[in-house]
């Protein structure tokens, strides 16, 4: 049998195959893991260390990937960790550490993108991504809670994530822990519906020994009385002993008005941070950084007319680029000015005003579910696409007017019949199914918070 040494590039190029890996994704990712050692049946892959903020990315994406191909091509059952080049090169004393941080690091649920280092400061959020910094810089000594609030897809969660990033690299034996107020809720409810103290336990032990927690969206929390209540406990315990707790939200905390005064208070203990809308600069300086990853030269121009048209929300502004882009693609046209028009024709209207479109709707599905856009709207069968494909089905046909046959065209030329099954498999899931109803619910309020 050949070595895994010997097949690697084979082995990548199994996995590019049979995982339909876009060019893009398997040069970003994949290309660049070189093979370290197998010891015990543990097959260890090197990360470049220019890629150390993706650790926990390339971690949950593709470590089955591998593990599956592996298996499979060598006919024998093998286990994948992954380390970091930086980690293998340093000496023996340091050594000891390393392996922890790459524990930390996979455990504090941290998206690779959302670093300070592509966070665009404008006068928007100056305030907020200082005082980030801040935090960041000095945990449980600066400001304790950082409480981050603004509208929706203004870069709350960016920033939350940044911090996180920001903390391991500093202090790599550091726990951090990142989730939404829905993960947490989620938690919460199964332990106690599993009636069993030791889940309790478990979910306790998870929360409480962290150095720096992060909930995002705080106010699906309030007012849901256990998980609120858990919250709360687990708030006191972090905040006694100096560690760091960073929550976002979409109001300050006197403006929300079921919020309990035990509550209001702790909150306002620490920073209250507000993000604004961006103003024009800071939106063509946003499009213009997002811009830097697509391969062709987009004109100026392109850059105004989104940044003069859409305002209020970065998601969309993204959203509105991506569409262009996409729709250059399958019509094989280049970008001009008529071709950015056409393909934003339902997201901007001159006079009337912004209805929901499609392509929004797959923009924050899409974030919500941790997928990207385009496996959303692709043809791909797994598991994990075809949920998220089914919540866009139903939410378009709840949300828009848009027809089947168009919910179709839209998700990758699928047949009128395939978006009627989607829709009703929804419709009849969340009948029983709490934490899919809750989602969706969270979904519809960032698609539209009023
Ligand atoms: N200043 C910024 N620079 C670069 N990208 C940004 C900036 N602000 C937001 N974004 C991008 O906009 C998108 C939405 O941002 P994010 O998810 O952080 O918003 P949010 O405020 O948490 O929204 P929500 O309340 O709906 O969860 C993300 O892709 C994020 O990277």
């Amino acid at each position: 049998m050949d070595s895994i040494k010997e097949n690697w590039e084979l082995i990548k190029q199994t996995i590019k195959k049979e995982y339909d890996l876009s060019n893009i994704s398997y040069n970003t990712w994949v290309a660049n893991l070189n093979f370290y050692s197998v010891e015990n049946d543990v097959v260890t892959i090197l990360i470049p260390s220019d890629q150390a903020h993706a650790l926990s990315y390339i971690t949950n994406k593709y470590k089955s990937y591998f593990q599956v191909t592996i298996t499979e091509m060598m006919d024998h059952e093998y286990d994948i960790s992954f380390i970091l080049e930086k980690d293998v090169d340093e000496n023996e004393d340091s050594m000891a550490l390393k392996p922890q941080y790459n524990i930390n690091y996979e455990k504090a649920n941290l998206n690779p993108k959302y670093r300070f280092d592509t966070f665009v400061v404008g006068s928007n959020n100056k305030f907020a991504h200082s005082a980030s910094l801040a935090v960041a810089e000095s945990p449980g000594e600066a400001y304790n809670p950082l409480y981050l609030y603004g509208g929706a897809g203004l870069g709350k969660t960016h920033l939350m994530h940044s911090i996180g990033h920001f903390i391991l690299n500093q202090n790599p034996n550091m726990k951090v822990l990142y989730v939404t107020s829905e993960q947490f809720t989620n938690e919460v409810i199964e332990s106690i519906r599993s009636g069993n103290a030791a889940a309790m336990t478990k979910l306790r032990e998870k929360y409480r020994t962290v150095d720096v927690l992060l909930i995002d969206d705080v106010q699906f929390i309030i007012g849901k009385e256990s998980t609120q209540e858990e919250f709360f406990h687990t708030f006191n315990v972090l905040h006694a002993s100096g560690k760091q707790i960073i929550l976002s939200s979409d109001k300050p905390p006197k403006e929300m008005e079921t919020l309990e005064e035990r509550f209001r208070s702790r909150f306002e203990w620490g920073l209250i941070a507000d993000i604004q809308p961006p103003d024009y600069e800071t939106r063509m300086a946003i499009l213009k950084k997002n811009a830097e990853s697509y391969s062709k030269e987009v004109d100026n121009e392109i850059f105004k007319y989104i940044a003069t048209n859409i305002k209020s929300n970065i998601r969309e502004l993204e959203g509105a680029f991506n569409k262009i882009i996409a729709f250059s693609k399958l019509n094989n046209v280049d970008i001009t000015l008529d071709i950015a028009e056409e393909a934003l024709k339902d997201i901007i209207y001159p006079d009337k005003p912004k209805e929901i479109s499609p392509s929004f709707i797959i923009n924050v599905v899409s974030e919500q579910f941790g997928v990207n856009a385009e496996d959303i709207t692709s043809k791909k069968r797994n598991s994990e696409f075809v949920e998220p494909r089914q919540v866009v089905m139903y939410l378009c046909r709840s949300m828009t007017d848009t027809s089947y046959q168009n919910i179709g065209k839209i998700l990758g030329k699928k047949d009128h019949t395939t978006i009627i099954h989607g829709v009703n498999k929804i419709t009849e899931e969340i009948k029983t199914n709490e934490e899919l109803k809750n989602k969706i619910e969270i979904i519809r309020k960032k698609i539209n918070p009023s």
